[in-house]
């Protein structure tokens, strides 16, 4: 579907959905096939996201791929002087300002993958992601299995009583959930 090697460069994807949907294995797999392509590839994520590995983007699955951890969007600008394609994971977890780090890269000629959650456990949109939606020339929508009735998930349902936004975790904390069932848990008495 994307051409590994454009005539004209630069543009913004994005990979988003619930946790468990796909996000990390398709941000891989894009990744290694520009690599395959002998295109020269960086991967970054928000330094906060040690839930796995600290030094690798790694999918529930298990399957990995080397990363730098990065505090800010801004670092990601200072690394990539000299690359074709950049991938970002876990971008909900960035500020604002990754929107316009990724819009400079692609105006620069470098192909950017995004993937990050499009909702946080409330049902809420997560962070950037829905500018970084807004503003990518492609987006992919993954999706889960809903644990409870195997319908397509697309909700990341909080198994513990914590209220923060940010909170790590896997199985041990989430689950994913369609909107039938998302409702049925979420309704008020
Ligand atoms: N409910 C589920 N639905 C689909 N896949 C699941 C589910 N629970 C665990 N998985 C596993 O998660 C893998 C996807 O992991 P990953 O790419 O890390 O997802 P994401 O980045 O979207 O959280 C699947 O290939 C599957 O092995
Ligand atoms: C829903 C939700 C998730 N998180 C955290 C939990 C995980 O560490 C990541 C999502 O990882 P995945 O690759 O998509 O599985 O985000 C959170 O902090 N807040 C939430 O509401
Ligand atoms: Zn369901």
């Amino acid at each position: 579907m994307f051409l590994e090697n454009a005539s004209r460069k630069g543009w913004i994807e994005v990979i988003c959905g619930s946790m468990f949907s796909g996000k990390t294995e398709e941000l891989i797999r894009r990744l290694k096939r520009a690599k395959l392509a002998h295109q020269r590839v960086e991967i970054f994520k928000p330094r906060i996201d040690v839930r796995y590995s600290e030094e690798e983007v790694v999918s529930h699955d298990a399957n990995a791929i080397r990363s730098t951890p990065v505090e800010s969007p801004q670092n990601i600008l200072l690394m990539t002087s000299d690359v074709d394609v950049v991938g970002i994971d876990e971008a909900q977890f960035f500020d604002d300002s990754i929107v316009d780090v990724c819009r400079q890269l692609a105006n620069n000629g470098v192909r950017v993958i995004v993937a990050g959650l499009d909702m946080d456990y409330t049902g809420k949109p997560f962070g950037p992601m829905p500018a970084l939606m807004a503003t990518a020339e492609y987006v992919t929508k993954v999706h889960a299995i809903c644990v409870r009735c195997g319908n397509l998930a697309h909700h990341s349902h909080r198994l513990t009583s914590d209220e923060k936004q940010v909170m790590l975790g896997a199985q041990d904390s989430y689950e994913a959930i369609c909107r039938h069932c998302f409702n049925k848990l979420t309704e008020k008495p």
